[in-house]
C-alpha cells in the first residue's frame, strides 16, 4: 500500500471500463473471493492505521462489491475486539456474489447488521464503503441521508475505492454534466483499490478524497489507456538532461521572447519573462504591447526590451521560444496589438506557448484557428495553456461542460488544435495529439491567485528555449509539475512573484 502522490513515479489511470476490465482479468486468474477479501483486509490495515487509538467504528456499506469490501474490514476490525457498529444500505435487488460471501461471512462471525444513518455515539472512525465504481446516478434518498450523516458527524472518513458519490473517470459529483450535482461523501483517506481512477486527481478528487493511499491487490500494474498520474520525480529528469558544461555561456540555453503588457496588464508580462529567466534560459526578451511598460523600469535588470513597433520579416523566429498573450487585454477585450503579429507568429514561431489573451484571441479568429492547427504537420510545435474559461471559449463549450470531464475536454481541444494543451486548475490534464492524458498531481490551491498561470507560461518557454527538442507532452509535463511543486508547504496565499522565486530554488545547484 502506497500514499501514491509522495511516490517518484507515473502510474497508469484507469476509466471505470478499463477498471471493469482489469479486475475481470484479475478475477479470472485468483481463487474465488479472494480479491475482495485481500481488499477488506487492506482497508481494515489502513483503518489502524490512520486511527491507532479509535475504538469505535461505523462502517456504511452500499449494495455492491464497495459495501462488500466494507464488511470484510468490518469483520477483521471486530475481531480485533473494536466496536464496530454496520449499516448496510441495499435495496430489493441481490447482493452480487461477492459481497453476498462478504454479508455470509460477517454475520457468521455474529456481526449485527444494521440500516441506521446515524453515527453511533462515540464514534472515532467512518468507513465509508456505500458506493464506489458502481455509481450510476447522484445518490437520493437513504443514500443521500448517509452521505449528509457522514459529512455532518464531525468524525474522521475513511472512503473505500472512492468517496461515495464521487465519480469515478471525472471527479465530479454526478455522473454527467446535465445532472444536478449529488452528494458527495468529504473523506480524511481516500484507500483506491486494484487500479487509480482519474476522477480522485482532478476536478473535485482531490477535495473530496483527502489523502490518497493505493493497494493494488497483487495484481501488476499495466497501462490503463485512460491516461497517467503524475506523482513525483519530474524535475529529477529534468536536472539529468539539463547539465550545464563549464564553457557553457548565455547563448548555449537559447531566447525566449515575451509578447504581451498591454495597458493596465503589465505585471502578466514581466510575471511571464522574469519567470522564464528564473527557468534558465539565457536571454529573455519582452515586446510590450503597451507604451507605459516599454517605458517602465522593472524590477529585473536582465530582461530585454523588443524594439517599439510592429515584428517585422527581420524576426530570427528559429532562434526563439515565444510565449505569447499573458496581460494582453482582459478576457475577450484583447488588445489589437496582438491581433495584428499574430497570423506571423502562427505561421513561423517554432516553439510558441500561448497562454491567455492569445488564446482568448484564437477563440473569437477561424482564421487563427486554421493557422493553428496547421502548425504540428508543418513541423512548428504548441503549447496551449488554457484555464478552464479560455478553455470553453476555445471549444464553445459552457465552462461547466469543460469541469464536467476535465479530460475529455482537453484530448478534445488537443485534437481539435492538433497541439499540445495544459487544461490548468486542481489536477492539470496534459493532452496531445497520440499521447497517454497526463494529470498532474502536485500543486495546491496556494496557485490559486493572480499571475500564477503567467508564470507556468513563462516557466515553459524557460524550459523549452534549453532544451529545444523535447517533445512538447513532456516539456508541459515537467513545467507542470514543477509549478505545482514549488506550491507544496508554501505560505497561503502563494503570490506569483514569490512562486518564480520557489521554483527556482528547485532548481540544481552547481558544484
Ligand atoms: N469484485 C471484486 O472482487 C472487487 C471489487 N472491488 C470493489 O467493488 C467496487 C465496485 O463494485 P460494484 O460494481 O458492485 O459497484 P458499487 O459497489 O460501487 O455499487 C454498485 C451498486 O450500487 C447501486 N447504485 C449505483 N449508484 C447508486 C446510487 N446513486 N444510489 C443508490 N444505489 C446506487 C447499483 O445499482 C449497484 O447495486 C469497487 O469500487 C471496489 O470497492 C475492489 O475491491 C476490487 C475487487
Ligand atoms: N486549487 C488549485 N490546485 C492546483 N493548482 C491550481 C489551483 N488553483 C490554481 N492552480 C494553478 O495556478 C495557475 C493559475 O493559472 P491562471 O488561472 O491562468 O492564472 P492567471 O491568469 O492569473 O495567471 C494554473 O497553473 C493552475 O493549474
Ligand atoms: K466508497
Amino acid at each position: 500500500m502506497i500514499e501514491v502522490l509522495h511516490q517518484a513515479g507515473r502510474f497508469p489511470l484507469f476509466s471505470s471500463e478499463g477498471c471493469r476490465a482489469l479486475e475481470a482479468a484479475a478475477l479470472a486468474r485468483s481463487p474465488a473471493r479472494a480479491l475482495m477479501a485481500q481488499a477488506g483486509l487492506a482497508v481494515a490495515r489502513l483503518a489502524l492505521a490512520v486511527a491507532p487509538h479509535a475504538r469505535c467504528i461505523w462502517i456504511v456499506c452500499g449494495p455492491g462489491n464497495n459495501g462488500g469490501d466494507g464488511l470484510v474490514a468490518a469483520r477483521h476490525l471486530a475481531g480485533l475486539g473494536l466496536e464496530v457498529h454496520v449499516s448496510h444500505l441495499r435495496g430489493n435487488k441481490p447482493l452480487p456474489a461477492d459481497a453476498q460471501w462478504a454479508w455470509q461471512t460477517a454475520t457468521d462471525a455474529g456481526l449485527q447488521i444494521g440500516r441506521a444513518l446515524q453515527a453511533p455515539d462515540g464514534c472515532e472512525l467512518i468507513i465509508d464503503a456505500l458506493l464506489g465504481l458502481g455509481l450510476q446516478r447522484a445518490p437520493g434518498g437513504t443514500f443521500a441521508q448517509a452521505i449528509q450523516a457522514i459529512n455532518a458527524s464531525g468524525v474522521p472518513v475513511l472512503s473505500v475505492d472512492l468517496p461515495s458519490g464521487l465519480h469515478a473517470d471525472t471527479g465530479c459529483p454526478c455522473p454527467d454534466a446535465q445532472a444536478r450535482p449529488g452528494a458527495v461523501v468529504n473523506a480524511q483517506h481516500t484507500l483506491c483499490l486494484l487500479s487509480l481512477k482519474p476522477g480522485l486527481f482532478t476536478g473535485q478528487g482531490r477535495d473530496h478524497a483527502g489523502r490518497i493511499w493505493f493497494d493494488d491487490l497483487g495484481v501488476p500494474a499495466v497501462d490503463g489507456g485512460s491516461g497517467r498520474l503524475i506523482a513525483r520525480g519530474e524535475r529529477e529528469r529534468w536536472q539529468a538532461l539539463a547539465r550545464r558544461a563549464h564553457v557553457s555561456h548565455k547563448g548555449s540555453y537559447g531566447q525566449v521572447l515575451v509578447i504581451g503588457g498591454a495597458a493596465h496588464m503589465e505585471g502578466a508580462a514581466l510575471l511571464a519573462a522574469s519567470s522564464a529567466l528564473a527557468a534558465g534560459a539565457g536571454k529573455v526578451h519582452l515586446k510590450a504591447l503597451s507604451g507605459a511598460l516599454q517605458a517602465a523600469g522593472t524590477s529585473r535588470l536582465e530582461l530585454m526590451r523588443w524594439p517599439e513597433g510592429p515584428l517585422d520579416g527581420q524576426t530570427p523566429w528559429q532562434d526563439l521560444t515565444l510565449v505569447v498573450g499573458c496581460g494582453a487585454g482582459h478576457g475577450l477585450d484583447v488588445t489589437p496589438g496582438l491581433g495584428s503579429p499574430l497570423p506571423e507568429i502562427l505561421r513561423q514561431a517554432p516553439r510558441l506557448v500561448l497562454d491567455a489573451d492569445g488564446l482568448n484571441t484564437v477563440s473569437r479568429s477561424t482564421m487563427a484557428q486554421e493557422l493553428l492547427r496547421a502548425r504540428r504537420s508543418a513541423g512548428l510545435r504548441t503549447l496551449l495553456t488554457p484555464h478552464p474559461l479560455e478553455a470553453a471559449r476555445l471549444l464553445a463549450w459552457p465552462v461547466a461542460q469543460v469541469q464536467a470531464d476535465r479530460l475529455a475536454a482537453a484530448r478534445v481541444l488537443s485534437s481539435a488544435l492538433d497541439c499540445s494543451v495544459v487544461l490548468k486548475g486542481s489536477g492539470s490534464v496534459i493532452a496531445s495529439p497520440g499521447e497517454p492524458v497526463h494529470v498532474n498531481g502536485s500543486g495546491n490551491a496556494a496557485l490559486a491567485g493572480a499571475g500564477t498561470g503567467d508564470v507556468l507560461a513563462g516557466w515553459l518557454a524557460g524550459l523549452w528555449a534549453q532544451a529545444p527538442a523535447m517533445p512538447v507532452h513532456e516539456l508541459a509535463t515537467l513545467g507542470a509539475a514543477w509549478h505545482g511543486e514549488a506550491a507544496h508547504g508554501a505560505q497561503v496565499p502563494l503570490r506569483a512573484a514569490d512562486l518564480i522565486e520557489h521554483m527556482h530554488a528547485l532548481q540544481a545547484s552547481l558544484p
